[in-house]
């Protein structure tokens, strides 16, 4: 399966891909230029992952690397509470695009072991994701740096990874 992964600079997308990938975590992480590509395979499933840079700069290339994905994750710095209209947005604007049609979401609030972290309910509030009604949303809060629910991101990934094919 192909997945790309969106969300505003220092989400923690390129610490998602580690943690699912290896479970590892780091501080001093460099924000993606452009974009990466790679590889993890999960029991039988082969995962190809966009890691797309989440700067302003390269948010317009997001549209061409989620055409034709099996499902778009949106990662958002959930203890960031000033970023999150702008990741609102983003998201939405993105949502727009007729291209991205029905493709499935799943939006995911990272960084919950901080104590501002919003709550689910607050992330699904402001982020206006129940206003998303032409494709399947998914939320979950996360910690990569606690390892809080990736397993249950990978078991959601695998999951749609079936119903692509
Ligand atoms: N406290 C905490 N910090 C995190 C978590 N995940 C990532 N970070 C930190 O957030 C910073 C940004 O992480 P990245 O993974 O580089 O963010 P990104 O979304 O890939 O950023 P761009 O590549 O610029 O779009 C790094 O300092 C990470 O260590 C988390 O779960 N908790
Ligand atoms: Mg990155």
């Amino acid at each position: 399966m192909e997945l790309s992964l969106v969300g505003l600079q220092n989400a923690g997308k390129t610490s998602l891909v580690n943690a699912i990938a290896t479970g590892g975590y780091r501080e001093d992480m460099i924000p993606t230029v452009g974009f990466n590509m790679r590889k993890v395979v999960k029991g039988n499933v082969t995962i190809k992952l966009w890691d797309l840079g989440g700067q302003r700069r390269f948010r317009t290339m997001w549209e061409r690397y989620c055409r034709g994905v099996s499902a778009i994750v949106y990662v958002v710095d959930a203890a960031d509470r000033d970023s999150v209209p702008i990741s609102r947005s983003e998201l939405q604007d993105l949502l727009t695009k007729p291209s991205l049609s029905g493709i499935p979401l799943l939006v995911l609030g990272n960084k919950i072991d901080k104590s501002e972290a919003l709550s689910k309910q607050a992330l699904v509030d402001q982020l206006a994701l129940k206003s998303i009604t032409d494709r399947e949303v998914c939320c979950y809060v996360i910690s990569c740096k606690d390892s809080i629910n990736i397993n249950s991101v990978i078991d959601w990934l695998i999951k749609h990874s079936r119903t692509a094919k």
